[in-house]
């Protein structure tokens, strides 16, 4: 049964959280007072579901549900996990934890807290020991960070269990072993934010020219090395050592502003909100969201294919799910084994799915229907697999970014060698393509083809049995050129 995470606050990172619990299968219930709290996390969602499915090469596991409760009692009543995400006020935050703990007071509560740290938010509650800081990133439902910060007082068991939900859910929780205001990355930001306020204030430079300043350059580096991986190689040769030798006295230089606070008054608020409206003025809030989304999903399917940093975390989220997955039931009919959706690197200069992704697609669902039946990754270590011998696509219609696809196996022939199968990829209850496929047990070493072993007959041939009552489809066995029946 899908778990509960019970969220406490649904502005923009209570919506976040709401979109990533939900959309890795969980069943979500919002608890926030503003009536319009539903439409703004529903916006949020919709833009995680453009979102979110484009970094996972596997099926999808079914949505939870989301409901809007009327009390924070209804909303983390039997909830599995909750995550407070109300406004930035201690006081505020200590009320909401006291009205949890009346219900739930064994369950997690992590806290979206940017800046107070877990022994201020324990003070006075019920059970200090559940209470913690998870501090996600914006948007939450594509950046896998999440500092976790426990005090003395927390439970070490429910932490690392904590921690463990946030990996099923695709995110990296990254331990602050010692509780600070702000926590780590905070510390960065407000030092970055700083700088540029002056920088504002004293008309060396506009918005505009700061992000240039970050975007075009040390921006790209932090992505995918961070800071010290990334002054480490700017030491050339000598490293890390050299480049401190070098650099190391102008922090004495009177560089920085980092102590000083420029004055925060109605004149600064408005120079920059000023500049920023002329920077990016001209789209709403909600396309600058889906810009950043799309270009977030770009860089991170690089280090995705690269296997590197925030990469490896989607990766090993996919083979988590892959494990977690239950098994495709097979039935009488077709057997669904995939679910995926239209990306946007998978689009043409026809505006469509390109033809090398209806391949993917066929292979994502075969792979899927080889695993159930046994010969999964474990099995081929063991030197024997399925290879394709002979594919025939059918374009039947057209799959565009953001389709939801589902692929489907029929099982037309099975021996000790063979497996002839036909796929069909299903835009809704409509095939966009079929394509039919002949696969050949091999013995990978020896390079030729072998009969399977009986424990994957013993699972295959059932499955062939029931599905040789199916109709034959009309499409198997045709040849390029073969006018329609
Ligand atoms: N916006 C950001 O970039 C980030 C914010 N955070 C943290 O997340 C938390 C929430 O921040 P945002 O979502 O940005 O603020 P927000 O202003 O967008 O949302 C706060 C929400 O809390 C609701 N709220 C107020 N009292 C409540 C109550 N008693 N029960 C339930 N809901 C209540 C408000 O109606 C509002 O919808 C803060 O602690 C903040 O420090 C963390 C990471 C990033
Ligand atoms: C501005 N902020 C302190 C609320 C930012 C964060 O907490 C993290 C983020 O997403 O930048």
């Amino acid at each position: 049964m899908a778990r509960k995470a019970g969220i406490i606050g649904g502005g923009v990172i209570g919506g976040g959280w709401a979109a990533r619990f939900l959309l890795n299968g969980w069943n979500v219930t919002v608890f926030d007072p503003d009536p319009e709290a539903p439409r703004k996390v529903g916006e949020v969602i919709a833009n995680a579901r453009r979102a979110l499915p484009a970094l996972s090469d596997g099926p999808m596991p079914p949505e939870g549900t989301l409901t809007f409760a009327a009390t924070i009692t209804e909303a983390v009543e039997g909830a599995d996990y909750i995550q407070e995400s109300v406004s930035e006020r201690l006081d505020l935050k200590h009320r909401v934890f006291a009205q949890i703990q009346q219900v739930a007071p064994h369950t997690p509560i992590g806290s979206s807290t940017s800046g107070f740290k877990p022994s201020e938010l324990q003070q006075n509650a019920a059970n200090p020991a559940t209470i913690f800081v998870a501090h996600p990133f914006n948007p939450v439902y594509l950046l896998p960070l999440a500092e976790i910060v426990p005090s003395a007082k927390s439970d070490p068991a429910l932490i690392e269990a904590a921690k463990e939900t946030l990996r099923e859910i695709g995110m990296f929780p990254l331990h602050i072993r010692k509780e600070i205001d702000a926590h780590i990355a905070d510390r960065f930001l407000e030092a970055v934010w700083r700088e540029a306020l002056w920088l504002v204030k004293d008309g060396i430079a506009t918005t505009e020219e700061i992000d240039e300043a970050i975007r075009m350059g040390f921006g790209l580096r932090w992505g995918q090395m961070g800071l010290f991986e990334t002054y480490r190689i700017a030491g050339g040769e000598a490293g890390m050592k050299h480049f401190m030798a070098q650099f190391g006295p102008c922090l004495t230089w009177p560089w920085t502003k980092l102590m000083d606070v420029p004055e925060f008054n109605d004149e600064l608020v408005d120079l920059i909100a000023g500049q920023s409206d002329a920077q990016s003025g001209h789209h709403s809030i909600r396309e600058l969201e889906r810009i950043r989304d799309q270009n977030l999903i770009g860089f991170l399917r690089v280090l995705k294919d690269r296997n590197w940093g925030a990469g490896k975390v989607l990766l090993d989220h996919d083979a988590r799910r892959r494990t977690a997955m239950p098994a495709p039931v097979a039935g009488s009919g077709p057997m669904e084994t995939a679910r995926l959706t239209v990306l946007p690197g998978w689009i043409d200069y026809n505006g469509h799915m390109t033809e090398s992704r209806y391949l993917f697609a066929a292979s994502e669902t075969s792979d899927a229907f080889l695993r159930h039946i046994g010969a999964d990754v474990a099995y081929v270590g063991t030197g024997f697999s399925y290879y394709t011998a002979e594919t025939h696509i059918m374009h039947l219609g057209e799959a565009k970014l953001g389709d939801a696809l589902t692929g489907t196996v029929q099982v037309l022939h099975a021996d000790e060698k063979r497996l002839h199968i036909f796929i069909r990829i299903l835009k809704g209850d409509e095939p966009v393509a079929t394509l039919e496929q002949m696969l050949l047990h091999v013995d990978m070493k020896a390079g030729k083809t072998c009969p399977a072993p009986q424990a994957i007959l013993d699972r295959l041939m059932p499955i062939a049995e029931a599905h040789a009552s199916l109709p034959r489809p009309e499409a198997t066995g045709r040849h390029v050129g073969q006018k329609k029946a």
